[in-house]
């Protein structure tokens, strides 16, 4: 379990992460979403006592890192792959980590075949490592302790669709295990496949902690259809829902499309009406078209082009 309360970060007059509150729960894999700049890396940061709150508290089940008194067996993470030295082999780099925590060096044979480094990858220096393999080589470093909390921030990044799939079925399972996986990631569409719970935030600001599905079916961009071979009972229809606060278009002769009231709402009131219906579906959106809708204000860079969905700050 991850606590966050009232934690904030300030670098000069930047309010990096600002008054954070929130608890990442174990059990389940947390995505944790926001624009460039939102907050994410600075959090995790804090959470391994790499970074000092200006106020509030990161805390690592119950306590602070820095009481903890082995910290690799509370928590593992992967926050730099490219944080090995460039002369030293990924093997040698694992045993000095496991020996500065009282871990056994068998420990470090096993978590190079969890993550699939034979010894001639393990063998290599830092500096000769491929992305993919400093990217294994730092989960294998997180995985070291068999701790029950887990950050990765970015895992899949540079990834082959190969490694991508094996990131996913490992946070999956670290999960089902019972531990704590808390991943930070821009890759929308992995995530909709890997997480359960999302953290959003913005600015350092909290914008949402909310499941998955919960995330997908709040957007706007979720909208029911409804079809009817009665144009006036249709026309009834848009107005009971209009007053119900849906937001009714019409799409097609015989078609509205609804956004704004659940699928079972649109349906019970149809039946109250009379109204024949032909069709009643929902459209989900995507996590990409949810997620860009809620995070419209927050973004600090972006491009000139129009994105579809989201508003524009
Ligand atoms: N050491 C530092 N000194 C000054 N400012 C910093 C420092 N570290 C981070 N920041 C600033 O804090 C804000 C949050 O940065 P952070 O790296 O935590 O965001 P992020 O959500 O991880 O972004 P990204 O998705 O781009 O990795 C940014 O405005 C960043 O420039």
């Amino acid at each position: 379990m991850i606590t966050l309360r009232g934690l904030t970060k300030r670098f000069g007059a930047a309010t990096a992460v600002d008054n954070l509150s929130l608890d990442i729960e174990p059990g389940r894999v947390t995505g944790f979403l926001g624009p460039n700049g939102a907050g994410k890396s600075t959090t995790m940061r804090m959470v391994l006592g790499l970074d000092r709150p200006c106020a509030g508290q990161a805390l690592v089940n119950g306590r602070p890192y820095v009481t903890l008194r082995h910290p690799l067996r509370e928590v593992g993470a992967l926050l730099d792959a490219k944080a090995i030295h460039p002369a030293r082999s990924g093997r040698s780099h694992l045993l000095a980590m496991a020996r500065s925590n009282g871990i056994p060096t068998r420990r470090v044979d096993e978590v190079l075949a969890t993550v699939g480094l034979d010894r001639t990858a393990a063998g290599k220096r830092g500096r000769t490592l491929s992305l993919g393999m400093g990217q294994r080589l730092g989960i294998a470093g997180a995985l070291l302790g068999d701790p029950p909390v887990l950050m990765f921030d970015e895992p899949v990044n540079g990834l082959d669709p190969d490694g991508v799939r094996w990131i996913r079925q490992l946070m999956r399972s670290l999960a089902a295990e019972g531990r704590t996986v808390f991943v930070s990631s821009h890759l929308m569409s992995e995530m909709q496949l890997t997480a359960d719970q999302l953290v959003v935030i913005g600015r350092g600001k909290l914008i949402a902690d909310a499941p998955v599905a919960e995330v997908i079916s709040a957007s706007s961009v979720t909208a029911v259809r409804v079809r009817s071979p009665q144009p006036a009972g249709l026309a009834a229809l848009a107005q009971r829902l209009t007053a119900a606060t849906g937001q009714v278009e019409t799409t097609g002769e015989d078609e509205l499309t609804v956004t704004g009231v659940s699928r079972q709402q649109v349906g019970d009131l149809a039946y109250e009406l009379g109204v024949r219906l032909h069709e009643l579906s929902v459209r989900s959106a995507s996590l990409e078209e949810a997620y860009l809708e809620l995070t419209a204000d927050s973004v600090e860079y972006s491009g000139t082009s129009a994105r579809s969905g989201g508003r524009h700050a």
